[in-house]
C-alpha cells in the first residue's frame, strides 16, 4: 500500500494529525490538546517541545487508525498556528524560550513606542501588517531582549527563530532544514511581501539579526525528508501554508475575488485579490494567500478574535448550554421584538477596529432578556463582526462586490441558525463545503499534488463540493436597522475613535 498524505494542522490549542487516502479521503485522524500557559495578565505561552511531542504522538495514532504505517505516506503536508514565535539552538534543537503565541499582547507597549516614532506606515507598506502584538516581529524582539546572551548567539548563527511550522520542519528533518513558506513568512512583521525578502530596514529596527532567520519556499516545494530515527520513516515534506491560508486552499479560492471565512475559536476572513496587492485604507491586512511555481497570490486579511469562543463563553462561564450544538435551537427561541447585542470584545477587538483596551458588553437588555436572547445575540455577533470585514474588503477592493459568495468553514458552521443569519446580514450567499476540514485538506492539497499522486490546481477545485447554500432573505430595511444598532453599541464599548 502507498499513495497516503498525511497532513498535520498544528492549532492553537490542539494538534491534529490526519491521513488521506488516494482519493482526498480522510481514513485517519488523531488529535491532541496541550497546555497554555498565562504567565502574566495578558501573556500565552506554549512548550514547543510539547507541541512537537504532539505531532510525533498523533502521526502514530492517526497512521495507526488508517491500519497503514508511515511506511505507507508519500508526502508529508504542513499547516499550523500562525505567528506564535519559537527559537531555538541550532546545535541541539532545544528551545530558548517558550513559544510567545499569537494571542499574546506583552508586546503592546513597544508596538505603540514603535508608532509613537511614526514607524508603521513603512511596516504596513512593506509587510502588510499593523503594528501590533498579534504578529510575530515583535515577540522575537522581546525574546532577544529578554533571554541572556539569546542575541550575541543568535548573531553568530547559533539560534533559529522560525513560527511553528520551521520548528517541525527542523525537528522533523534532525535539524538539516530551516525553512519556512512564504505565508508563515508573511505574518512575522519583518517580511516584504513584494519583494518576497526578510527586510533589512525592519530587522534593523526591531534589532533582529539575520543569521536566525529561516529560508522562505513556495507553499508546495522540497521541505527536506523527515528522519527515519526520530519519526519513524523517510517521507518528503511537500507542503506547507499558515493555517488559514491553508483553509483558502482547501476551500479552493483560487480565484481573485473569491472568500473564505473561517469559523474557530475568533474568526479569519480571506479575500483573494490576485497577483493584486491591495493595500488596505480601512485597517484590514495585506497577506500573502499562498505561493506557488514562484508566483505570488495575494489576499486581504480580516481577523476577529471571538467568534466560537462566544459559544463557549455561554457554555462555560454563563451555563446556558450543555453544549455548542444547543445554541441554534435556544437562539431560534429568541423573542423577535426584543433587539439585544453583544460586543463580544472579551480580548479586545480585531479588523476593522484594532483597539486592544476595548472590552465586552450587552446593550439592550429588559426584564425580559433570558438565556434564549443571549443566544441569539452570540451567534447574531458573528454575522455582524463578518460584514464589518466585508464591508471594509468592498471599500478597500472592487473585486469585492455584492455578488461575492462567502465559503466558510470552522466548527461553528454546524450552526445552520448563524449562517443564515450570516447570509441575511451580509446580503450576500454563504455556501458551506461537503468538507469541512479544509484547513488540513488545504495542507493535504500542497503535499498531494507537489508528489503528483493529487490533482493540479483546476481539478482539485473542481473537487470542491458544496453542502448547502444559504440565501440572503433579510428585508432591506430591517437589515439597515439592525447593522446600524451594532454600529451604535461597537462605538460605545471603543476606546479609541479615530
Ligand atoms: N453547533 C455549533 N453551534 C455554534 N458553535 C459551535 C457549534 N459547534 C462548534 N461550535 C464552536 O466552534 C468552535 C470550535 O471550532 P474549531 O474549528 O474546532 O475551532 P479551533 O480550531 O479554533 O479550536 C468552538 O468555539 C465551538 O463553541
Ligand atoms: O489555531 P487557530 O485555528 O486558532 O488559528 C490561529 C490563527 O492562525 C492565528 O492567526
Amino acid at each position: 500500500m502507498s499513495g497516503y498524505i498525511l497532513a498535520i494542522d498544528q492549532g492553537t490549542t490542539s494538534t491534529r494529525s490526519m491521513v488521506f487516502d488516494q482519493d482526498m479521503q480522510i481514513v485517519g485522524v488523531a488529535q491532541l490538546e496541550f497546555t497554555q500557559f498565562f504567565p502574566d495578565s495578558g501573556w500565552v505561552e506554549h512548550d514547543a517541545e510539547e507541541i512537537w511531542q504532539s505531532v510525533l504522538s498523533t502521526t502514530r495514532m492517526a497512521v495507526a487508525k488508517a491500519g497503514i504505517t508511515l511506511r505507507d505516506i508519500t508526502a508529508i503536508g504542513i499547516t499550523n498556528q500562525r505567528e506564535t514565535a519559537v527559537v531555538w539552538d541550532r546545535k541541539t534543537g532545544e528551545p530558548l524560550h517558550r513559544a510567545i503565541v499569537w494571542q499574546d499582547r506583552r508586546t503592546a507597549r513597544f508596538c505603540e513606542e514603535l508608532k509613537a516614532k511614526g514607524l508603521e506606515p513603512l511596516f504596513t507598506a512593506k509587510t502588510g501588517l499593523l503594528l501590533d502584538p498579534y504578529f510575530s516581529g515583535t515577540k522575537l524582539a522581546w525574546m532577544l531582549n529578554s533571554v541572556e546572551g539569546l542575541r550575541a548567539r543568535a548573531g553568530k548563527g547559533e539560534v533559529c527563530f522560525g513560527t511553528v511550522d520551521s520548528w517541525l520542519i527542523f525537528r522533523m528533518t534532525a535539524g538539516r532544514v530551516h525553512a519556512t513558506d512564504a505565508t508563515n513568512a508573511s505574518r512575522t512583521l519583518i517580511y516584504d511581501i513584494g519583494e518576497n525578502r526578510f527586510d533589512d530596514e525592519l530587522l534593523d529596527i526591531l534589532a533582529v539579526p539575520r543569521a536566525m532567520l529561516p529560508e522562505v519556499k513556495d507553499c508546495a516545494d522540497d521541505f527536506g525528508v523527515t528522519d527515519p530515527e526520530i519519526f519513524g520513516a523517510e517521507i518528503p515534506i511537500l507542503g506547507v501554508a499558515g493555517d488559514q491560508q491553508a483553509a483558502v486552499i482547501g476551500n479552493a479560492c483560487f480565484e481573485p475575488g473569491m472568500m473564505k471565512s473561517t469559523y474557530g475559536t475568533g474568526c479569519f476572513a480571506l479575500l483573494n485579490t490576485g497577483t493584486d496587492r491591495v493595500a488596505s485604507s480601512n485597517r484590514l491586512l495585506t497577506t500573502i494567500a499562498y505561493r506557488l511555481n514562484g508566483e505570488t497570490t495575494y489576499a486581504l486579511e480580516g481577523s476577529i478574535f471571538i467568534a466560537g469562543a462566544a459559544v463557549q463563553w455561554l457554555r462555560d462561564s454563563l451555563g446556558f448550554i450543555g453544549s455548542s450544538a444547543e445554541t441554534d435551537g435556544l437562539a431560534a427561541k429568541a423573542d423577535p421584538h426584543q433587539r439585544v447585542y453583544l460586543v463580544p470584545a472579551f480580548t479586545g477587538l480585531g479588523a476593522p477596529y484594532w483597539d486592544a483596551e476595548a472590552r465586552g458588553a450587552m446593550f439592550g437588555m429588559t426584564r425580559n432578556t433570558g438565556p434564549a436572547e443571549f443566544a441569539r445575540a452570540v451567534l447574531e455577533s458573528v454575522a455582524y463582526q463578518t460584514y464589518d470585514l466585508l464591508e471594509a474588503m468592498k471599500k478597500d477592493w472592487e473585486g469585492a462586490s455584492e455578488k461575492t459568495v462567502l465559503r466558510v468553514d470552522g466548527g461553528m458552521v454546524a450552526s445552520n441558525w448563524t449562517m443564515q443569519r450570516l447570509a441575511d446580514i451580509l446580503a450576500a450567499p454563504v455556501d458551506r463545503p461537503q468538507i469541512l476540514e479544509t484547513t488540513v485538506l488545504g495542507a493535504a492539497w500542497l503535499a498531494g499534488s507537489r508528489a503528483g499522486i493529487w490533482p493540479d490546481q483546476k481539478g482539485f477545485a473542481e473537487h470542491w463540493k458544496r453542502d448547502r447554500r444559504f440565501e440572503a432573505g433579510m428585508d432591506d430595511a430591517e437589515r439597515r436597522l439592525a447593522v446600524a444598532g451594532w454600529h451604535d453599541c461597537v462605538s460605545r464599548c471603543l476606546t479609541k475613535r479615530d
